[in-house]
């Protein structure tokens, strides 16, 4: 489904300096799988993610997605699927819309607004009919066991509650993959494990889960399929091997 073909992303830290943060990647990530990507900081994860999640263009190499279901896609040859890489901007933010579900470290959630308004945000940008979303959130809320919140501003919620909101924002585009950055670095073991088991059954569903992590709860997980091991940009281990 997700393809990189010696993926490279160089960032120019001066006129004259530049950086390599990821190097030379190859990859490949199968529909409905969890891979999880470890390594010290500074490895390159988070701007691996940021490539395959169409935020940011490599500087050189492929990246393609298949079998994305966008009208843009069944447009065209699905059997060639696309090239991120050489995809104009706004075309990019769509699949990106349509693909990705994100969730971030520390989840990013908006203070002062309710739970719900925070599941619904990430649709606004879709042009989406409000009462369809609100319905699709408030089910989210249900499954992930956040219906007596609705409405309540998520600085009021606990830790867990945080964490499911965020997995229930990931979700209200109903996204084919989940790009999760480090999504337990503020999470005790327990919400660690609980937040490993929510993913686990979204992979079970069918989603793709693309996991940076270097906390052992995420990449020792008995659900993850691939665990890709990250040093200075390259891959340099990668379980099962390839
Ligand atoms: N926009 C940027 N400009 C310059 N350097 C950058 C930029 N973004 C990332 N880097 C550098 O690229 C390297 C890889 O960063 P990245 O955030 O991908 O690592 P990481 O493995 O996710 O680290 P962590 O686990 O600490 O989040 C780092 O040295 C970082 O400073």
């Amino acid at each position: 489904m997700i393809a990189l073909q010696q993926v490279t992303k160089t960032f120019s830290i001066s006129p004259t300096t530049s950086f390599t943060a990821v190097d030379n990647v190859s990859l490949t990530i199968e529909r409905g799988t969890m891979t999880i990507l470890k390594g010290p900081s500074g490895s390159g994860k988070t701007t691996l993610l940021a490539l395959i999640g169409c935020m940011t263009r490599p500087s050189s190499g492929r990246i393609m997605l298949q079998g994305v279901e966008t009208s843009f896609f069944q447009a065209t040859d699905r059997s060639e699927g696309f090239d991120s890489s050489s995809l104009p901007e706004r075309f990019l933010t769509e699949i990106r819309r349509s693909t990705f579900g994100f969730i971030f470290q520390q989840f990013n959630l908006i203070k002062g607004i309710s739970a719900l308004q925070n599941i619904m945000l990430p649709a606004y940008p879709t042009g989406e009919q409000q009462p369809v979303v609100r319905q699709r959130a408030v089910e989210l809320m249900e499954q992930f066991d956040l219906l007596r919140h609705c409405n309540s501003p998520v600085e009021w919620l606990s830790g867990g509650e945080l964490q499911r909101v965020a997995i229930a924002r990931a979700l209200i585009n109903n996204p084919i993959a989940i790009i999760a950055d480090e999504p337990t670095a503020h999470l005790d073991s327990q919400l660690s494990q609980a937040f490993m088991e929510s993913i686990g059954l979204l992979k079970d569903s069918g989603k793709t889960v693309l996991i940076a992590s270097h906390d052992p709860i995420v990449y020792n997980s008995s659900r993850a399929d691939q665990v890709v091991e990250m040093r200075d940009g390259r891959i340099v281990q990668q379980e099962p091997p390839v």
